[in-house]
């Protein structure tokens, strides 16, 4: 079943002579408990993608369905119990002054949630964190840490899907390692659906089941992890990403070594 349809998905910013569309006809389904990239150069649209699922950006024309039920253009709270999304800045994601037990406990008071003490220990735990790191303040933590608790967030809600903004691109390449591995276990123990935007193809491969690439608002092709690993793409497109990205690659392969 697909847990995510987007038929026909168009969006513009601005009006008039300054009206610039940057998604044209997005088609993706997306199935339970799959982890589907979303690939392309930059500007083509893959953040929009996630915005407007997320319900930031509410002018968008097309259809947006989760579980089977079409989405409104404003934002309900039912769409922020099925989906969260996260960042890829894990220093901008949270408040600067709020501890993290206050960021944590943010969502559960918006959603009248009970329980709360408990839930925040229980999602600490989840990413790997021990109950003292629910009084620090953000600046106390680590990049990495702080990606943790921006996770936990996303996850207290117990939501279905994570969009996930280039996760670790912000991130220390050893970082990087944990908070994927940290993704997967969380993916396989919560029967959790990813939709990811990532740069970076080593993610895909690792983390991935199916990618849409993307180029200039429209999706270029969507291909499986590893026909895209083993060069199995049938658009020019995409072979011309796979060959700009092998070719970095092989001047960073030390680094990239290290990451898997
Ligand atoms: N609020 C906005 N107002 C006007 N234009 C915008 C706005 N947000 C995004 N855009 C434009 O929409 C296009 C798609 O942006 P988007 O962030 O989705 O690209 P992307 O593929 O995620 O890029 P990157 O990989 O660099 O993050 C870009 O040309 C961008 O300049």
């Amino acid at each position: 079943m697909n847990i995510i349809d987007i038929e026909k998905l168009n969006l513009s910013f601005g009006s008039g002579v300054n009206e610039s569309k940057v998604l044209h006809d997005v088609c993706l389904q997306i199935q339970a408990g799959e982890s589907f990239g979303l690939v392309g150069e930059s500007g083509s649209g893959k953040t929009t993608v996630l915005r407007c699922l997320a319900g930031q950006y509410h002018h968008w024309s097309g259809q947006l369905s989760v579980n089977g039920e079409q989405l409104q253009h404003k934002l309900d709270k039912k769409r922020c119990i099925d989906m969260q999304m996260v960042f890829q800045d894990p220093y901008g994601s949270l408040h600067p002054r709020h501890s993290i037990e206050t960021a944590l406990a943010e969502p559960l008071k918006i959603h009248k949630m009970d329980n709360r003490d408990e839930r925040i220990t229980t999602i600490l735990k989840k990413v790997g964190l021990d109950n003292s790191f629910r009084y620090r303040s953000p600046h106390q933590l680590s990049g990495g840490q702080r990606q943790r608790v921006a996770i936990a967030r996303a996850l207290i809600l117990e939501p279905k899907i994570l969009l996930l903004d280039e996760p670790t691109s912000a991130l220390d390449v050893s970082v990087q390692a944990e908070i994927l591995n940290l993704l997967k276990d969380l993916k396989e123990k919560e029967g959790l659906t990813y939709l990811m935007v990532t740069h970076d193809l080593g993610v895909v491969s690792y983390l991935c089941d199916r990618v849409a690439v993307m180029q200039s608002g429209r999706i270029v092709e969507t291909i499986s992890s590893d026909d895209l690993a083993n060069h199995n793409a049938s658009e020019p497109y995409t072979r011309m990403l796979l060959d700009c990205c092998y070719h970095t690659e092989a001047t960073n392969v030390t680094a990239e070594s290290n990451i898997y």
